[in-house]
């Protein structure tokens, strides 16, 4: 870039600039704006791929990722020059990104390991099984008091694990200690740092408060909670404040030494953005999801009515984090887009929701769920689907879009509803942003179905403007009272309070209907698991001798065992048949008692334990002397034995020579829950699959036949 451009500054005055990266889940963009001015100067946004090999499950490729940031910036830049910049006039830069979405690469070839699992992808619910079966009651907020979060498919600890679980290539770097984990703002940096060639590994609060891995108080990463989900702090980023100066570019690209001063989740950027930095204070982003953020000060609120707790900022490594509740919702905006892509009601959803929406006064009674990877906040439902209800023979596309748009506010208003609760002082307005917010009639039926004022931002996109301002605070760029958004429009309520409720009541009774729908007993028929059960079947009543060591034989004859055991009735056998297809026949533990242990308890069975006695370091004392557990499952078994017999990786992958057992016969069970029942099951030896059989034999110098 030319730096000794003639072409004057919009104002006359010469600004100092702060360039963007915003990486969200459709879209990246690099914005860049003037330090103490909250308009944006220029901006280049280009779309992402995503990827869905699966049903619910959603990739994207983190490659792909970082050509579009240098894309957007080479392009964005560009358009400083007619404005009489250049890019030496960035002084820094701002990071902000889709939260939870996570990505495992090698720290010596900086080559992903895998695709980015994106935050909505919901592969991981058997994980938040496995999970939830070594937790008191299966209790999916048992941790919420150490990480504000529940236990789902959301949050990064669970993809992290599911990676560690099925990616081959991931347990390798791991053993070899090559694997780092990180958000996409971590990946970001690290390739802007330098990559292999030292890059930096590093995190902000914001987007670690997203992983379930980081401890609320301590802001690091819980030893629990990682032991829990079997994640090696080697493999976190360091966590940081969101403003301060972390390092300066060093990929060779036009962004080059350029410094990096501010990291915010892109939620919690538009809180900052919106400034709603006073306790009390709150914004709603209404984008392919839509998240709803109450600042409460550097306390934490601990929900009882199903918010999350999470860290809104921390404005220098010196400073008390500011913390936050969070009511997120997993589908806004990509409703309309699954209306326009799936259904085709429509061509553009900028240019038509709205118009398309306008050409009916009501619904006519119809409601629209959206919860297509279950629902989030406030019910946590990983079990509900998706539904349309009330059709009538009269219904048209403008009722579903219609309906698509009321369940955006309806969410909305069962988060308010929650915050409510949970502050003890309602909301007397809601500040809004997010593109989606352009919609006028979404905002005037937002304001109808909440009967709280909506005040729209001066522009769409707060998330940028909110990490542009603290990468320019520890810059030294951007005062804490420089200029900052203000609010455009106001949309006042025009309903009734009781046509308002009458509304909503009958909104709780789709979402009724909604729930549980994800379930294994109604999906049986419908997901080829019934021919796999069938086939199972005729090799029991032909008694055909199953083939040694195959993973088919083997599943039969645990499946054989289980029947014996508990006497279900055929529908529950069903059930129990396709769960333990998914989710226990691939999952095992092996315990070899050992030594004889003075108590009765391991990190993953007797969390209490562990919480308040944090000293014993988790099994390593004298007073609770563990017995070796291996928890493995088919693929690393056959790996194990195939590579290395004698030795074998716990689920932190730290190899473990299994001591010979003494007196005590080995145990070998499997546990699964189905709802109320919980099959937790010794494994018959008789039964016990080859395979097992020799691992134990190799371990334990015994020769079980
Ligand atoms: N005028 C509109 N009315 C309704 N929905 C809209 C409108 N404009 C955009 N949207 C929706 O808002 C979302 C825009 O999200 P965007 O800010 O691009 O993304 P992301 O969440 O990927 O970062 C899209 O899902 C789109 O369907
Ligand atoms: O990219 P967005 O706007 O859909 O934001 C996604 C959220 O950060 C997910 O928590």
């Amino acid at each position: 870039m030319d730096k000794g451009t003639t072409m004057p500054v919009r104002d006359g005055t010469k600004r100092p600039l702060v360039g963007v990266i915003d990486d969200g889940t459709k879209t990246v963009r690099f914005v860049i704006y003037e330090a103490e001015r909250s308009e944006e100067l220029v901006s280049y946004q280009m779309d992402k791929t995503e990827v869905q090999p699966q049903e619910g499950w959603s990739e994207q490729d983190p490659l792909e990722i970082m050509h579009h940031i240098k894309l957007c910036a080479e392009n964005a830049i560009d358009q400083l020059v007619e404005l009489g910049y250049t890019k030496d006039d960035i002084v820094t830069l701002g990071i902000t990104n889709q939260r939870e979405t996570t990505i495992a690469w090698d720290k010596y070839t900086g080559e992903p390991l895998h695709a980015a699992i994106a935050w909505n992808d919901i592969r991981t619910d058997s994980t938040v099984d496995a999970i939830l079966a070594k937790i008191p009651d299966r209790n999916k907020n048992y941790f919420k008091n150490i990480c504000g979060l529940p236990i789902s498919p959301y949050f990064s600890a669970l993809k992290m694990r599911w990676l560690k679980d099925n990616v081959k290539a991931i347990r390798r770097a791991s053993r070899d200690k090559r694997l780092l984990f990180g958000t996409v703002d971590t990946w970001i940096v690290w390739n802007l740092t330098g990559g292999p060639q030292g890059g930096m590994h590093i995190t902000d609060v914001s987007n670690a408060s997203r992983t379930l891995l980081m401890n609320l108080e301590t802001l690091n990463w819980d030893p629990i909670l990682c032991r829990l989900f079997g994640i090696h702090r080697d493999t976190l980023p360091q966590i940081r404040s969101s403003s301060e100066i972390y390092g300066t570019v060093k990929d060779g690209s036009i962004l080059d030494g350029i410094r990096i001063s501010g990291i915010l989740g892109n939620q919690q950027a538009a809180l900052v953005g919106q400034n709603c930095m006073q306790a009390g204070q709150a914004k709603n982003t209404y984008r392919s999801g839509c998240f709803l953020l109450y600042n409460t000060g550097t306390r934490r609120v601990k929900s009882t009515h199903g918010l999350i707790t999470t860290v809104a900022y921390k404005l220098g490594p010196d400073v008390p984090a500011v913390y936050a509740l969070e009511g997120s919702i997993a589908v806004a905006g990509g409703a309309m887009k699954f209306l326009r892509d799936n259904l085709r009601l429509m061509k553009d959803v900028a240019a038509d929701t709205e118009h398309i929406a306008a050409q009916v006064f009501s619904t006519g009674d119809v409601y629209f769920v959206p919860a297509f990877s279950g629902l989030y906040a406030p019910y946590w439902r990983k079990d509900a689907r998706g539904i349309i209800c009330g059709l009538t023979a009269f219904t048209t596309k403008n009722h579903i879009i219609r309906a698509a748009l009321e369940a955006v506010c309806f969410q909305t208003r069962d988060i308010l509803e929650a915050m409510n609760k949970d502050c003890g002082m309602p909301l007397s307005k809601l500040h809004v942003d997010g593109r989606m917010t352009s919609n006028d009639l979404l905002m005037q039926l937002q304001a109808d179905l909440i009967g709280i004022p909506v005040l729209r931002a001066q522009a769409w996109d707060m998330s940028t403007l909110g990490v542009a301002l603290v990468a320019g605070g520890a810059a030294g760029v951007w005062g804490a009272e420089a200029a900052r958004a203000t609010h455009s429009d106001t949309f006042l309520p025009t309903t009734t309070d009781d046509d308002r409720d009458a509304r909503y009541t009958k909104w709780k009774m789709a979402v009724q209907r909604s729930l549980g729908w994800a379930t294994n007993k109604k999906s049986f028929n419908m997901t080829g698991q019934a021919k796999r059960k069938t086939s199972m079947v005729t090799q029991q009543s032909l008694d055909v001798p199953s083939s040694p060591g195959s993973r088919k034989a083997s599943l039969f004859d645990n499946l054989l065992d289980v029947k014996l055991d508990k006497n279900y009735d055929d529908e529950e056998y069903n059930s129990y048949v396709e769960e333990l297809l998914q989710y226990s026949a691939r999952k095992f533990s092996i315990f070899v008692p050992s030594k004889p242990r003075k108590k009765e308890h391991t990190i993953l069975d007797d969390v209490d334990y562990f919480m308040s006695k944090k000293e014993c370091d988790y099994g390593m004392c004298e007073c609770c002397a563990p017995e070796k557990k291996i928890q493995t499952n088919w693929e690393s078994i056959e790996e194990i034995i195939e590579n290395d017999p004698e030795i074998i990786f716990d689920s932190d992958d730290n190899p473990i020579v299994v001591e010979p057992v003494r007196n005590d016969e080995p145990v070998f069970f499997t546990s699964i829950s189905t709802g109320a029942a919980n099959l937790s099951k010794k494994i018959n030896l008789d039964k016990l699959p080859g395979v097992f059989k020799s691992i134990y034999n190799k371990i334990s110098n015994s020769q079980l036949t």
